[in-house]
């Protein structure tokens, strides 16, 4: 079958430093897919290669079986990629509200139809409310998001990167700087998702990883150390020497 997401042979350098190192990856529709591996493994980059944001030296991006290798990222995203950083990409003096419908604006064009602020037209509020809804925080769809705690501001950011209807989502780190007592209502609400939206997510913590991966690929010096299920994963013992220690046996 096709993979949403496909790299084969995805190469690229900084200088003398090799960051993606062959690197053959699927993502398979509906996945549930962890990139792990320790600090510097290139995981960042391989995202950034998914999204444009970087090209590779060689090597290639499929998405649905398309060649998207020298798409600009903007198209990538009409195409269907979604992504959240690592470090928050919001508008801070909107309100949490305004932000989800200005992506949606983004997505139908009545960004550009309009003069009178298009993105609090009926349809747009409508589909931005329900997707905050969905993400537990439309108790807070009128505060500014730069007076959030950091881990709602995270689920605006998942709520911005899905009013871009993606039928990927690519996740840098979405807990990242979320108290650990607060971290796992972010993968709650990812588990919740419906599974035509396939998932590739950079985590740190393994106990979330584990919990909510279908998948793991494990990144180190820029190649894919090993790839399969949490189980073999954990029982891996190149990994278990390389990454994991041995807590999670
Ligand atoms: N623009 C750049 N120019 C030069 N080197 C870079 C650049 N971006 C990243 N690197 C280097 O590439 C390597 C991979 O970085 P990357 O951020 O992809 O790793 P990572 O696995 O995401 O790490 P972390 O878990 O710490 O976020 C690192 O050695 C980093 O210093």
């Amino acid at each position: 079958m096709t993979a949403t997401l496909e790299t084969i042979g995805l190469y690229r350098t900084f200088g003398a430093l090799v960051v993606a190192d062959h690197i053959d990856f699927r993502l398979e529709k509906g996945a549930r897919h962890a990139l792990i591996g320790p600090n510097g493994a290139g995981k960042t980059t391989f995202i950034n290669l998914l999204t444009g944001r970087l090209r590779p030296s060689a090597g290639q991006v499929l998405l649905n079986g398309v060649d998207i290798t020298f798409d600009r990222p903007a198209a990538r995203v009409k195409a269907g990629i979604g992504r959240t950083f690592q470090i928050n990409a919001l508008f801070n003096d909107l309100t949490v509200l305004d932000n989800v419908c200005l992506s949606i604006a983004e997505r139908t064009g009545a960004s550009r139809l309009m003069l009178k602020p298009a993105y609090r037209h009926g349809e747009i509020v409508d589909e931005a409310m329900a997707l905050l809804y969905a993400l537990h925080i439309h108790d807070v769809c009128d505060r500014f998001v730069s007076d959030l705690p950091y881990g709602k501001q995270r689920l605006v950011e998942i709520a911005i990167a899905l009013g871009l209807r993606p039928s990927v989502l690519l996740l840098d780190e979405p807990a990242a700087g979320v108290p650990s007592h607060e971290s796992h209502v972010i993968f709650d609400v990812l588990e919740e998702f419906p599974k035509d939206i396939s998932i590739l997510f950079i985590e740190h913590d393994m106990d979330l990883v584990f919990r909510f991966a279908e998948r793991i690929t494990v990144l180190a010096g820029g190649a894919t150390l090993v790839e399969g299920t949490p189980d073999e994963i954990r029982e891996n013992q190149i990994v278990r020497d390389v990454y994991l220690g041995e807590s999670h046996g």
